[in-house]
C-alpha cells in the first residue's frame, strides 16, 4: 500500500507550475489601485469587467489593506510570484477556475472587514483564511468528489473522503513551499504551524459534506447566543462556516451575477454528466443530466432552501451588517421561482 501511495503521490501531486520571474517582476512594477477603486468592500462585487492583471492587483490590495505584508514581513516580489503561481494552478474549467477563487477571497475580505470579525480571528487566522480562499479549489478538474470515486481517479486512491479538498490543500502547500513563492518564509515556526493548521481546516471546510456535518452545532450556538469567540472550537466552527458562506456567495449577488454564475455551474455539472454517460457508462444524477435541464430553476430553489438560506440567515443573526447577503438570497429565490413558473 505504501509503495502504491508513494507512486500515486508522485504521479498525481508532482505536477504544479510556478510562475516565471519575468511575470512576477512585471506584476511587481504595476501600480496597485485602492480598495475603493476595485469596490473590494462591496458585497455586490462583480469581477466581470476586470482583466487578469486587475484580479492580481486586487489581491495585492487585499494583502496591503489587511496589513499582511508588514505584519508577516512578506517579500513583495514573492507575493507577486505566489499570486501568479496560484492563478496558474487553476485549470481552465467552466466554473471552478481562478475567477471563482478570486471572488471567494473578495467575499472573505469584505465580510471580515465590514463585520470587524478580523478582531475575533486575529491576524494569523485572517491571513490563513484569505490564503485558504485563494487556494481552496486549486487544480480542480471540473468534477466532484463522487466522480473521483466512480472513475477511481488517482486522487480517490489517495483520499477516500473530501477527495478534492485534500488535493486542493496539497497543491496549496506545494506552492507555498516552492522556490520564490514562500510568502510565509519570514514568520516564526509557531506562527507558521498555526497558519498551516487553520489553512487545512478552512480548505477542508469547503466540502459541503463537512458543512452539513458541522452546521447543526453552529446553528445552535447562534440560536442560543452561547458562542464565545475566545474559545478555539467556537472560532474554528465560525471559520469553517465563513468559508462556506464565501464559497456559495454567488447566490447572494444581484440577479444578473447569480444568473451568469448558475449558468457556469450547470455547464460544468453537465460536462461531468456527459463524461459519466460516455466514459463511465452510467446515468448521471439529475443536476448533472443535460436531459433534465428544465428542472434547473427548481433545483436552485431546493439548493437555496436546504443549503443557503439556513447559513445566511444564521450569519445575519450574528451580524446585522450581513443582512444584505440573506436579502440577496431571498431575492434570487424569487427569481428562480418565477422562472420555474411558481410565482
Ligand atoms: C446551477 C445548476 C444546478 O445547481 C445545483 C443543483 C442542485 C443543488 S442541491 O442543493 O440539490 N445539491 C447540492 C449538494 N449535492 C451533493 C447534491 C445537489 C445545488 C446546485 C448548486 N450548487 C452550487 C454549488 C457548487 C451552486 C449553485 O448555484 N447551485
Ligand atoms: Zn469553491
Amino acid at each position: 500500500i505504501a509503495m502504491a501511495k508513494q507512486s500515486v503521490t508522485l504521479e498525481v501531486l508532482s505536477y504544479h507550475a510556478s510562475a516565471s520571474l519575468e511575470d512576477a517582476q512585471r506584476l511587481r512594477s504595476l501600480r496597485v489601485p485602492s480598495s475603493q477603486h476595485f469596490q473590494l468592500y462591496d458585497f455586490k462585487f462583480d469581477d466581470i469587467h476586470m482583466d487578469d492583471d486587475d484580479t492580481l492587483k486586487a489581491c495585492i490590495r487585499m494583502f496591503l489593506d489587511l496589513d499582511f505584508i508588514e505584519r508577516f514581513h512578506i517579500d513583495y516580489e514573492v507575493l507577486c510570484r505566489w499570486l501568479l503561481s496560484v492563478k496558474k494552478n487553476y485549470r481552465n474549467v467552466t466554473y471552478h477556475n481562478w475567477r471563482h477563487a478570486f471572488n471567494v477571497a473578495q467575499m472573505m475580505f469584505s465580510i471580515i472587514t465590514v463585520t470587524q470579525w478580523w478582531k475575533i480571528f486575529g491576524e494569523i487566522e485572517c491571513l490563513a483564511l484569505v490564503i485558504a480562499c485563494l487556494c481552496h479549489d486549486l487544480d480542480h478538474r471540473g468534477t466532484n468528489n463522487s466522480f473521483q470515486i466512480k472513475a477511481s481517479s488517482p486522487l480517490a486512491r489517495l483520499y477516500s473522503t473530501s477527495t478534492m479538498e485534500h488535493h486542493h490543500f496539497d497543491q496549496c502547500i506545494m506552492i507555498l513551499n516552492s522556490q520564490g513563492n514562500q510568502i510565509l518564509a519570514n514568520v516564526s515556526p509557531d506562527e507558521y504551524s498555526r497558519i498551516i493548521k487553520v489553512l487545512e481546516d478552512a480548505i477542508l471546510s469547503t466540502d459541503l459534506a463537512v458543512y452539513f456535518r458541522k452546521r447543526g452545532a453552529f446553528f445552535n450556538l447562534v440560536r442560543t447566543a452561547s458562542y464565545n469567540w475566545m474559545r478555539d472550537d467556537h472560532r474554528e466552527l465560525l471559520r469553517g462556516m465563513t468559508m462556506t458562506v464565501c464559497d456559495l456567495a454567488a447566490i447572494t449577488k444581484p440577479w444578473e451575477v447569480e444568473k451568469r454564475v448558475a449558468e457556469l455551474v450547470s455547464s460544468e455539472f453537465f460536462e461531468q454528466g456527459d463524461i459519466e454517460r460516455q466514459e463511465l457508462k452510467i446515468t448521471p444524477i439529475d443536476i448533472m443530466n443535460r436531459e433534465k435541464e428544465d428542472q434547473l430553476p427548481l433545483m436552485q430553489v431546493g439548493f437555496i432552501d436546504s443549503i443557503c438560506l439556513p447559513i445566511y440567515e444564521s450569519f445575519a443573526v450574528l451580524s446585522d451588517k450581513l443582512e444584505p447577503l440573506v436579502e440577496g438570497v431571498r431575492q434570487n429565490k424569487q427569481h428562480w421561482l418565477e422562472i420555474a413558473g411558481l410565482q
